[in-house]
Parts: C-alpha cells; sequence; structure tokens
C-alpha cells in the first residue's frame, strides 16, 4: 500500500489522532488504536507548524515520522535482545564448563580411565560475512587439530577422484560407539534447566512454511521443536494457512505474512529474536513464496543464524545453490529424492546410485563443505570432511511427516551446538553434532511409535515420544 492510500485508511479511522508523533510500542503504528486526543489538548505550536499543510501532506508527515519510530523501536529493541543474548550464552557457556568441570571431576574419581580420543574437527571456512555468537569463535579461525582430514580445496566441487578413504568416517548405531563419541558431545550442547531461565533463552526458532496445500508440515516441524526444548517456536506461513495452523495448537506463534507483498520486511523484523530457521516445510513451490524465502535466508545468513533447509525449500536450492553454498551454519535435509535432484543439479550429471556415501560427500563439498543429512535406510551426514552414519534402529513405518519431526528438532539441537563453547563439541563441526542428534531422535521417536502402534503409526504418534527418546538417549 502507498502512503496515500495508508494515509487514507488512517484518516478514516481516526481523523483526530494525527500530531502523534510517536510509537514506542511494537505494534504497527497503523493498526494501533490511540485513545482519540481532542483538539483542544494538543499543544498549540504544533497547530501552527501543520496548519499550512494540506491534508495530504499531513498525512504523509505523520506516517513518515510513525514509520521512523517504528524503525528506531526495532533497532533499540535488536540491540537490547543482542546484548540480553550474549549475556545469557555467556551463563550458559560459564554453566556448561562447570558441569564438564564436575563431569571430569566425578570421572576421576570414580574410575580412572585413558583419555578420550580426541574428535576429528572440521573447519568452519568464511564464505560469508556473519554476525557470530559470541561463545563459538567466528568463522575461519584457522585452529584445526593436527588429526583433520582435508581436501585440497574446499571451494571446488570434488573431482570423481575424490579419495573416500581419506574421510575420517564414524559409524554409529544406536550403542557402545554412539553412547563413547558423538551423544556425549551433543549432551554437552544441550542447556541445563535451572530456575535462572528465562523465556526465550533455550531457542527461538522460525519455521518459514505452511501454505494452502500443507499445514501438518510446519506444524510438525514447529511442535517437534518445542518438544526438544526450544522456548517459542514461530510459523511463518501463508495467509490461508495461518488460522488452520493455529487450530492444532495454541503453542505456535503462527504470522500470517509468507505471501504478504512486505513479506520479508515483516518476517525480517523478527530474525533479530530467532536463534535458528527451518526452511522449507510444507512451503510449496509457487514462484513468489521461493523467492521470499530465498530472501529470508539471505538475511539469516548475514545474522549468522544456523539454517536447516528440508523439503521444498530444497526445490529452492536446487534451482539456486548460491543461496545457502558455502555457509557453514547451513544444514541440508533432502530424502532421496531432493538428494537426487540437489545433486544433478550441482553435478549436472545423473547421480550414481550404488554409493550414497560418496555421493553425499562430492554433494558436500560442492556445496562449499556446508553439512548434508541423507536420510534413508541408514542416515548419511557430512560436511565433505567427515561422515557420520546414524543407523540407530526405527521401523519400517514410512508415514509422512517424519522428516518435519527431523528438520524441527535440528533446529533446536543447531542453536544448541552453535551457541556452545568449542569445547563442548571437542571441536567437531556442531552441525554434525547437532545432525546426529535430530536423526538418533527421530529414529527413536520411530522405533518407540511403531512399538505401540505398529502400521497405524502417524507422525503424531512420534511426537508424543519426543520426551521419553530425548530423555533415553541424551539424559539417561
Ligand atoms: N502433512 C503435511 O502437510 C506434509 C507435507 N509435506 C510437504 O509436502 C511437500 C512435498 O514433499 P514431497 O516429499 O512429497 O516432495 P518430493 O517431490 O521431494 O517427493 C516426491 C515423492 O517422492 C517419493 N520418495 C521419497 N523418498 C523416496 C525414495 N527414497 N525413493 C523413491 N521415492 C521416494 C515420495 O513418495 C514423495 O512424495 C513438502 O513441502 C513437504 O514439507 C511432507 O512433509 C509430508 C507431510
Ligand atoms: N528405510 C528407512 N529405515 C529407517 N529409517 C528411515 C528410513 N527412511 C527414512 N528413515 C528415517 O525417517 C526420517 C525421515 O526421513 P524421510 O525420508 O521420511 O524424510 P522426508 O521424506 O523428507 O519426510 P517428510 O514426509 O516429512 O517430507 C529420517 O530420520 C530417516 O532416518
Amino acid at each position: 500500500m502507498n502512503l496515500l492510500k495508508r494515509a487514507t485508511f488512517i484518516f478514516s479511522e481516526r481523523p483526530l489522532s494525527l500530531a502523534l508523533g510517536s510509537f514506542p510500542t511494537k505494534q504497527s503504528s497503523l493498526t494501533k488504536t490511540n485513545p482519540p486526543a481532542t483538539l483542544s489538548s494538543r499543544p498549540r505550536r504544533s497547530k501552527k507548524r501543520f496548519a499550512n499543510m494540506s491534508l495530504e501532506k499531513l498525512m504523509e508527515k505523520f506516517l513518515e515520522q510513525s514509520m521512523e519510530a517504528e524503525d528506531n523501536f526495532y533497532r533499540l529493541e535488536e540491540q537490547r535482545l543482542q546484548a540480553e543474548d550474549k549475556r545469557r550464552e555467556e551463563e550458559h557457556s560459564r554453566e556448561l564448563q562447570m558441569l564438564q568441570m564436575l563431569g571430569q571431576i566425578f570421572a576421576g574419581i570414580r574410575a580412572p580411565s585413558p583419555a578420550p580420543q580426541a574428535t576429528p574437527q572440521p573447519s568452519c571456512t568464511p564464505q560469508t560475512k556473519t554476525a557470530v555468537p559470541p561463545t563459538r569463535p567466528p568463522f575461519g579461525n584457522g585452529n584445526h587439530p593436527p588429526a583433520l582430514t582435508e581436501f585440497a580445496s574446499h571451494s571446488q566441487p570434488a573431482g570423481p577422484g575424490l579419495l573416500m578413504e581419506e574421510v575420517i568416517e564414524r559409524s554409529f548405531s544406536l550403542g557402545t560407539a554412539a553412547m563413547d563419541n558423538v551423544i556425549p558431545l551433543l549432551r554437552n550442547t544441550i542447556p541445563p534447566l535451572t530456575s535462572k531461565k528465562h523465556k526465550g533463552q533455550d531457542g527461538r526458532i522460525g519455521i518459514i512454511g505452511g501454505c494452502q496445500e500443507y499445514t501438518g508440515a510446519p506444524f510438525f516441524a514447529a511442535i517437534s521443536a518445542l518438544k526438544v526444548g526450544a522456548d517459542l517456536s514461530h510459523v511463518f506461513c501463508t495467509k490461508d494457512a495461518a488460522p488452520v495452523i493455529k487450530s492444532y495448537s495454541p503453542e505456535l506463534i503462527v504470522h500470517p505474512v509468507l505471501d504478504s507483498p512486505n513479506a520479508v520486511e515483516e518476517i525480517e523484523k523478527w530474525l533479530p529474536r530467532l536463534h535458528s530457521l527451518v526452511v522449507g516445510p510444507g512451503l510449496g513451490r509457487e514462484d513468489m513464496l521461493l523467492k521470499n524465502a530465498k530472501e529470508i535466508i539471505e538475511r539469516s545468513k548475514l545474522r549468522g543464524i544456523p539454517i536447516i533447509i528440508d523439503a521444498d525449500g530444497l526445490w529452492l536450492v536446487a534451482k539456486e545453490p548460491s543461496v545457502i553454498q558455502g555457509y557453514q551454519r547451513g544444514i541440508l535435509t533432502p530424502n532421496f529424492m531432493e538428494f537426487t535432484r540437489l545433486y544433478e543439479a550441482m553435478h549436472h550429471e545423473p547421480l550414481d546410485s550404488t554409493d550414497h556415501k560418496r555421493s553425499a560427500q562430492q554433494l558436500a563439498i560442492a556445496m562449499g563443505h556446508l553439512t548434508l543429512v541423507l536420510k534413508g535406510e541408514e542416515d548419511i551426514i557430512t560436511d565433505g570432511k567427515n561422515m557420520l552414519t546414524c543407523s540407530q534402529e526405527g521401523s519400517g513405518r514410512r508415514c509422512g511427516g517424519q522428516g518435519d519431526l527431523l528438520s524441527g528438532s535440528l533446529g533446536v539441537f543447531a542453536h544448541w551446538a552453535f551457541s556452545s563453547p568449542p569445547d563442548a563439541t571437542k571441536g567437531m563441526n556442531p552441525s554434525l553434532v547437532a545432525a546426529f542428534g535430530a536423526t538418533s531422535l527421530t529414529r527413536q521417536c520411530n522405533r518407540q511409535a511403531f512399538h505401540k502402534h505398529s502400521r497405524s503409526t502417524t507422525t503424531s504418534d512420534m511426537i508424543q515420544e519426543i520426551s521419553s527418546a530425548f530423555k533415553k538417549l541424551f539424559e539417561s
């Protein structure tokens, strides 16, 4: 809506509230219902100042002022939230360090055992200028341990001669190996629940998705994020999807903005408050929605927000890989179909489906060493340098929506992993640790739900299992 139209709209609603110049609340000045002020209560000076202006000019001036006030408010709010986050993250990292020290002390008292093997550490190569939370060093710190196996060039797509054996592979099913290696790293990143916490501190997750056809997928992702332990879960969806998603759950915060003309600006206002973003569940493939999603990804990258791309978000990446290529806090979670599309878009040749690990590694490298989770009978997780596989027992039940549980929970794990100090993950790429957590959890939920409901198992049944699966995997 242009200024004039907006002005006319306001005028018809509140003709006497024109001289108000500032709007200190976050609510849009256009929808705010100020109590009507009487003309006699106004200062004389402002009357004089505006006396010669036409009504239209007056309205324009008023709108300019109110938009300026709104911008100022958001700027201040952003600064306040950043300071708050910084303080909380420092507190969180102190608590984690204390817990780790205590753990080491107790372990030493119980049974002195050989020091754990140092886990391989990937590099975080800077590809994009980003603001990075203070607890983890910025990308490209060059702090690689000697055990790290790196490929000659990070930016070159992998050629067919790439040495698979150079990948440090760790294959875990639930049990000894996973418990001994990656799961403890993930545990280190889980924020302790203390009485000092405030709402939002353990995660404010945003889901970009939800359109007329698909309302289940963003719901599954958002509610899974909450059940894993995020404090707030926002869904940014189209106008017609919003009431449906809201009706599924009062827990979710639903913004009907994704198809609005100023969708990107509307969503950008929320970015300072979000810790991670999941783009794609139920997004659909309409050009306008993909364009908005693309712009939101670009703006989130500038803020260093971990971004998980799933489902139709991967359709966008297959069309425009540069949108996420090289972003070290980006994680792609394709199923086999999505993987094939991506692979063929990047390599311009058919996928060799006989060797999934090699193909996954090649794609991760071609995407600039971001983390890829190829879902399937075993989940392959790789950043092109390191590879984990998760074959935690699930079931034969493949109902729709399981991938949404995975991407929503990954949003939370990624936030926790990236906001923990580097020694929490022993230098291992936080994306790999987070992805391993999310795949293990999804499969464990599937297994538990299947145990109860067998062939009737649905994703909602799996979501009911998140609490006990989480305890079993990460808190027992
Ligand atoms: N309740 C809902 O609202 C749901 C919505 N969903 C959304 O639906 C949209 C489209 O997702 P699709 O996955 O259908 O789209 P795709 O075009 O990626 O997949 C097409 C079809 O390929 C098949 N497929 C999957 N894995 C395969 C494999 N390993 N081998 C062979 N065939 C395989 C499946 O039948 C799938 O439907 C996304 O936005 C997604 O988020 C899904 O998340 C499912 C639940
Ligand atoms: N053959 C399999 N055996 C065991 N687990 C599997 C198998 N295939 C997929 N999974 C698990 O199911 C989860 C979701 O994977 P899936 O391939 O169903 O995703 P998706 O198609 O993207 O889901 P969605 O229906 O939400 O779009 C993953 O955690 C994966 O580990």
